[in-house]
């Protein structure tokens, strides 16, 4: 079983308007609700390709009960650990570009986090855990501990975070870290300016321990790196309608077909990812089918 940790969920507020004035009264012209987070997004496009997974993580309040109510209507199993705060509201303003305002979320407790390692406790080499997205304030050394449990336990684990909190997983090695730019940039300290410096850069976080990394460059698409692979798998063509999300998606493209060819997890990985982008919400199954076909991957040779 595939299980995503969301430590800090959200629901998503979409606020549609032709512009936004700073300091005026705006109204919208649309808005949606959606169970938000990124392993829950992971879950939900997991849920798209009928692949299973459990949703697990902290969550509280109206909201809280908002985004288990989203997820059992899609048929998706969670498992959330009730917390006392309300579990956060991110805004997404879609005004011609896309501006987020994601807030703190509710503070999490020792008792919670026990319980977390817990359910984390029971898994096996069978099953698969993605751990994905802020960590509520405190709690800095959350993913480096479950990392560590995890590994203990032989269960193999997917990072999407930032900064010290991917870095902090690294030697205790990560099947897939799904790091962008910006982000390898950051951990990395270097800025590279051709997709062979990108190479190079992440193939340091292999020396690391992560087993599997995937690159993500938005619009460009992604590289992917290992020890025995390097491909460069460029986004098809689009139009871009809404980004949040989009990583989300390439993570559990990927996670989908694992036990497949590798060139088939990444067909899925970019095939998720900018079927997402092409979307107002998550991507459908058949947006994602629609997309199967035109992915094209490069074994990086072929790439300048
Ligand atoms: N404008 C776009 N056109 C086509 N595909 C896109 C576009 N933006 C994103 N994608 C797809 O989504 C994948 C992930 O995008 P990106 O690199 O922006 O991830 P991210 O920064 O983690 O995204 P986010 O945090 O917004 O979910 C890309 O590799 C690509 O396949
Ligand atoms: O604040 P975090 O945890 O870093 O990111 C949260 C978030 O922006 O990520 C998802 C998109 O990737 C959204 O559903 C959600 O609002």
């Amino acid at each position: 079983m595939i299980y995503t940790v969301t430590f800090n969920p959200s629901v998503d507020y979409i606020v549609r308007l032709d512009a936004l004035e700073i300091g005026a009264l705006n109204r919208t012209s649309d808005t949606a609700k959606y169970a938000g987070g990124k392993g829950i997004n992971v879950s939900r496009i997991l849920n798209a390709l009928e692949v299973p997974s459990t949703a697990l993580g902290f969550a509280g309040g109206f909201t809280g009960s908002f985004i288990e109510e989203a997820l059992q209507t899609q048929g998706i199993h969670h498992d959330f650990i009730k917390v006392a705060g309300d579990t956060r509201i991110n805004i997404k303003l879609k005004t011609g570009e896309e501006t987020e305002i994601n807030a703190a979320g509710p503070m999490i407790d020792t008792s919670d986090i026990d319980r977390l390692k817990d359910q984390l406790s029971k898994l096996t080499t069978e099953d698969h855990v993605v751990f994905a997205g802020s960590v509520p304030s405190g709690h800095d050394d959350l993913y480096a501990n479950l990392a560590r449990l995890l590994e203990s336990k032989g269960v193999e684990f997917t990072i999407d975070a930032e900064g010290d909190k991917l870095t902090s997983t690294l030697e205790h090695g990560p099947y897939l870290i799904k790091p962008n730019l910006f982000e390898l940039e950051g951990i990395t300290g270097r800025k590279p300016s051709s997709k062979a410096e990108m190479i190079e850069a992440a193939a340091s976080l292999l020396d690391l321990g992560a087993k599997n990394i995937l690159l993500t460059l938005g619009s460009d698409g992604a590289l992917f790196i290992n020890p025995e692979h390097r491909y460069y798998i460029p986004s098809p063509a689009g139009t871009l309608k809404n980004s949040v999300g989009a990583g989300d998606s390439t993570v559990a493209g990927f996670i989908s077909r694992k036990g497949h060819p590798l060139t088939e997890q990444l067909r899925y990985a970019i095939a998720c990812g900018s079927a997402t982008a092409f979307s107002d919400d998550l991507a459908t199954r058949g947006d994602i089918e629609d997309l199967l076909e035109k992915i094209e991957i490069h074994t990086i040779e072929e790439v300048k």
